[in-house]
């Protein structure tokens, strides 16, 4: 059995944690599908490149309120897709060959799973492998979640794994979930010509947000999307390329192309943990303490596959603290996670931090509400804006902030924490890497 100093297993955010300063360990990186991760190849990136471009196509349909005579004329949408992959395919591949070309670092192509305490199998096209380390950094990541009447229909449908390289877009696109990604890549989709009907088992929108924006919002694209709202998917018929959703109420939803965008499942029930001691919370999320480090000696972990709060932002500080901890294990830092900013690449954005309203209410906490249009400031009448707004929850008497939350133009970029944290990937992360160009 091969043994290295550190394996990380899954090269998302854990290709991070190899700086320089493991260039004189014997360091393993094991990855069976993408380097880059789920950010990189089909998450964050590629859905804010295709985003931006539905918030130019909007723009231009909407350009007569500035009194500029314009027409939209096409999407056109393999022209798109292929800009977008071309460059993060590249970015990729080019990822993945320096870590090949890198003499302390020796990469694994395929999946790993445990065989005992900080011992590994890995299984690729190229045979079958068994590993051991001192450390291993467990960063494997999420999978979308399927639903029982999908999974059981057993005809084709489309997660955010697949549906943003599709060659034409649907006339019909249905999308289960009305989270994130559904939010997001109705938009898009919307943009690229798609009828788009959004089912999603809550009343609202968005529904984790603050009330007044999961409203807001949900109001602001009634007229967008048929939205089915408060009802649960019971199967899926039809043929492939002509499904029929059926709905509890006895409705249903006819479609060319579904969307399954539920919500995600860490990948620790296909890792066999249990074999090398390694603890999972009920909802499959690995445990770790606050300096990630798992029950295992010597195993950490990072990332969707056990925060809390399943953002690249997050994973990419996690992976800062583990590859801190690695090196300095008497003297250990923690990530936090109580103040995490979040956006939604929407049109318009949405960006929240700290608290919501109902939040507040449930834990019985004492709080003002302040609340400002865009369309209030002068800025906001250049914009002709008539929704945006901000909304900020304080203690009385203290003024101490609870909660922020922006539903208007670039929201992403106006949330700030106490302490820096940089939404991924809002264009603050400009003035970020210059301040990290500083040096320390
Ligand atoms: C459509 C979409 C849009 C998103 N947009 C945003 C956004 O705008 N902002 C934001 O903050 N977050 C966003 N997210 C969330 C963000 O992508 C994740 O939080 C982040 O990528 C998690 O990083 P990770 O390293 O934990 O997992 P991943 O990036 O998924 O990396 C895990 C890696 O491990 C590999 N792997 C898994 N199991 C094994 C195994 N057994 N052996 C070997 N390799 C294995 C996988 O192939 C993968 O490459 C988005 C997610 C999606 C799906
Ligand atoms: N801009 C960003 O930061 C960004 C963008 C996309 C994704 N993400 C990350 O990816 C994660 C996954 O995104 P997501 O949109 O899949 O999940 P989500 O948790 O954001 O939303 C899932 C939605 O599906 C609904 N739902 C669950 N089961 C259902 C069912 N059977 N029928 C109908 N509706 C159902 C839920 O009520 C919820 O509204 C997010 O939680 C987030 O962490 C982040």
């Amino acid at each position: 059995m091969r043994h290295h100093d550190l394996v990380v297993i899954g090269a998302g955010s854990g290709n991070a944690v190899v700086d320089d300063s493991f260039a004189d360990l014997d360091v393993a990186i094991v990855e069976e599908r993408w380097f880059g991760g789920t950010c990189l190849n089909a998450g964050c990136i590629p859905s804010k490149m295709l985003a931006y471009t539905a918030q130019v196509a909007r723009t231009v349909r909407e350009a007569g309120a500035y009194d500029v005579d314009a027409e939209l004329r096409a999407v056109r949408w393999r022209q798109v897709r292929d800009r977008v992959f071309g460059r993060l395919d590249t970015e990729r591949d080019s990822g993945r060959q320096g870590r090949v070309q890198q003499d302390s670092v020796t990469v694994y192509e395929g999946k790993a799973r445990f065989i005992g305490p900080r011992s590994l199998r890995i299984e690729g096209e190229h045979g079958t492998v068994d590993v051991s380390a001192d450390q291993i950094v467990v960063a494997a990541g999420s999978r979308p979640s399927i639903p029982g009447p999908v999974a059981e229909a057993g005809l084709p449908y489309e997660t955010s794994d697949t549906i943003m390289r599709i060659d034409a877009p649907p006339r019909r696109l249905a999308i289960l979930g009305g989270g994130y990604i559904a939010a997001e890549l109705a938009e898009v989709f919307g943009a690229a010509g798609c009828s788009v009907t959004i089912v999603e088992q809550e009343e609202r929108l968005l529904g984790p947000q603050d009330e007044t924006v999961a409203e807001r919002f949900t109001e602001l694209v009634r007229s967008r999307y048929d939205l089915r709202l408060g009802r649960e998917l019971t199967g899926v018929g039809g043929r492939p390329g002509a499904l029929r959703l059926s709905l509890d109420d006895g409705s249903t939803v006819d479609a060319d192309m579904l969307l399954v965008a539920v919500g995600r499942a860490p990948n620790s029930d296909r890792l066999n943990l249990e074999a090398a001691g390694i603890a999972t919370h009920d909802d499959g999320r690995v445990r770790v303490d606050r300096h990630q480090r798992t029950t295992a000696e010597g195993v950490f972990a990072l990332g969707d596959i056990c925060s809390p709060v399943p953002l690249k932002h997050v994973a990419n500080r996690e992976a800062k603290v583990v590859a801190h901890n690695l090196r300095h294990p008497d003297d250990l830092v923690a990530a936090d996670h109580d103040l995490v900013p979040a956006a939604v690449f929407t049109n318009p954005q949405i960006a929240s931090v700290g608290a919501t309203e109902q939040e507040c209410r449930d834990r019985g906490l004492d709080y003002v509400v302040g609340l400002a249009g865009y369309g209030d400031v002068a800025y906001g009448w250049a914009m002709e804006d008539t929704t945006g707004f901000c909304k900020v929850l304080a203690e009385p008497g203290s003024g101490r902030l609870l909660g922020a939350h922006l539903m208007g133009a670039e929201a992403s970029t106006l949330t700030l924490a106490e302490s820096p944290y940089w939404i991924h990937p809002a264009l603050t992360e400009v003035v970020e890497n210059a301040l990290l160009d500083l040096g320390p």
